[in-house]
C-alpha cells in the first residue's frame, strides 16, 4: 500500500478510545482538552494521503478493525475555513474524519471552468492536517473513472430546477462520483455544506433511496466578514467584483426576513429579484423554495419551513447562497 505521510505543524491529535469504545454517530462526543499540552511549542504530525481505491480502503479497514466510527468530507479542494469547518463538525461525531479532494470532471460541461478550477493540494494538506484530519484522499481521475466506465446515477425531485436549469449536466455528475466515494470510504456520516443546499438535498435523498448506511450531515454556511458565502471560486472575483459580490447576502437576507414578517411570496421574491437584476450582470435565479423539498411555494405568504436560494453572475463568476426563512409559527 502507499501511504502518503505529509510532515506538517498541527495540533496533537485527540486520543483515539479504546478498541470496542468508538464514538456513536447521532451522540455528541466528548473531546477532551483542545489545548497543546506542549504550550506554544509546534508540533509536527503527519497527515496520511492516499491516491487509490485499495489504498483509501487498506486505512478504512484498519480504522474499522480498531472499532472506529468514520465521518467524511468530500470537496474539490482549495479549502478555505467552510471546508474547514465541515471537518471540525465530522471531527465532533466521528474517531477518524478522512477528507477527499477530487476535481470531478464528470460535474463539469465542455466550457465550464474544470481547467481553471484552483488545485492547491499542498495547501489542503497542511489545512486538513491543521484541523486534525486524518486522512487525505485524493484520487485520480483513472481511479475514479477507469477506461469503459459506463455508469450514472440520474435523480429526480430535489435535483430538478434551480442549479440544473443552468447546468443540466451538473447533479448526475455529482450523484455519480459522491454515491462512489461514500461506497469507497463507506463513512458513518458525511457532512455536506449548507451554501450548497440543493446539492445537500440531493445527496440525502440519494442515500436514503439507495440504502446507503450513512448519515448526511449539513454544515452551516462560513462568510466572510461582510457576508460573502466563502467559495472557491471566489478567487476568480476581481477588486470591484468581490464588492458587488457581497451584495448577495444582503440582498437574500432582506428575502428571508421578508418571508419571516409574513410578506407574500410572489411580492418579496419580486423585490429580490429587482434586486439583484440592478446588481448583477446576469441572475439565474432568486426564489423561494420549501426547504424539504424545493418545490415552488405559492403566492402568498410562506405556509411551511421555506428556503430562499439564487445563482447570479458577477462578471463572469457563477455564485450560488441561500438563507432559511421559515416564519417563526411554521
Ligand atoms: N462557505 C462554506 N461554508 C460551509 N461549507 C461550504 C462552504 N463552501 C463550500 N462548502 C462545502 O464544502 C464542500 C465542498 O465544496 P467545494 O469543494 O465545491 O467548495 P466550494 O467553495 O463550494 O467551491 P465552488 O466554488 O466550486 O462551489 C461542499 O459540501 C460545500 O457545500
Ligand atoms: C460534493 C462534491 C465534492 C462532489 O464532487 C462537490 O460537488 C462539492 O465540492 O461540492
Ligand atoms: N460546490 C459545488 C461544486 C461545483 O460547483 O461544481
Amino acid at each position: 500500500m502507499r501511504l502518503h505521510r505529509v510532515a506538517r505543524n498541527a495540533r496533537p491529535r485527540r486520543d483515539a478510545p479504546a478498541k470496542g469504545q468508538s464514538r456513536v454517530p447521532g451522540k455528541r462526543a466528548s473531546l477532551g482538552s483542545p489545548s497543546c499540552p506542549h504550550g506554544a511549542l509546534p508540533v509536527i504530525l503527519p497527515l496520511p494521503s492516499v491516491h487509490s481505491v485499495p489504498d483509501l480502503r487498506a486505512v478504512i479497514a484498519g480504522w474499522r478493525a480498531q472499532g472506529f466510527s468514520i465521518g467524511f468530507v468530500p470537496t474539490m479542494g482549495a479549502l478555505h475555513a467552510g471546508h474547514i469547518a465541515l471537518v471540525r463538525q465530522a471531527l465532533t461525531r466521528c474517531d477518524r474524519v478522512a477528507a477527499s479532494v477530487f476535481v470531478n470532471p464528470a460535474q463539469f460541461a465542455p466550457g465550464e471552468d474544470f481547467d481553471a478550477y484552483p488545485r492547491t493540494l499542498d495547501a489542503d494538506a497542511a489545512k486538513l492536517a491543521e484541523a486534525g484530519c486524518h486522512l487525505l484522499y485524493a484520487p485520480t481521475a483513472r481511479a475514479m473513472y477507469p477506461d469503459g466506465f459506463s455508469t450514472t446515477v440520474s435523480l429526480k425531485g430535489p435535483a430538478l430546477g434551480l442549479e440544473s436549469e443552468a447546468r443540466p449536466h451538473f447533479f448526475a455528475g455529482v450523484a455519480t462520483v459522491v454515491t462512489k466515494l461514500l461506497t469507497q470510504v463507506s463513512p458513518d456520516v458525511a457532512v455536506f455544506g449548507e451554501k450548497d443546499y440543493q446539492q445537500y438535498l440531493v445527496i440525502k435523498r440519494l442515500a436514503a433511496d439507495l440504502d446507503l448506511p450513512v448519515a448526511i450531515e449539513a454544515g452551516e454556511t462560513v462568510r466572510e466578514a461582510d457576508g460573502l458565502a466563502l467559495s472557491s471560486r471566489n478567487v476568480y472575483l476581481s477588486g470591484q467584483e468581490r464588492q458587488r459580490a457581497a451584495r448577495l447576502n444582503v440582498i437574500l437576507d432582506d428575502f428571508a426576513r421578508d418571508l419571516t414578517e409574513g410578506r407574500a411570496v410572489a411580492e418579496a421574491e419580486a423585490a429580490a429579484l429587482k434586486a439583484a437584476h440592478e446588481t448583477f450582470d446576469a441572475v439565474d435565479y432568486v426564489t423561494a423554495r420549501c426547504a424539504q423539498t424545493l418545490e415552488i411555494l405559492g403566492p402568498g405568504p410562506a405556509d411551511r419551513p421555506t428556503r430562499v436560494l439564487a445563482a447570479v453572475r458577477v462578471g463572469t463568476t457563477r455564485l450560488i447562497d441561500n438563507r432559511a426563512a421559515s416564519r417563526p409559527d411554521r
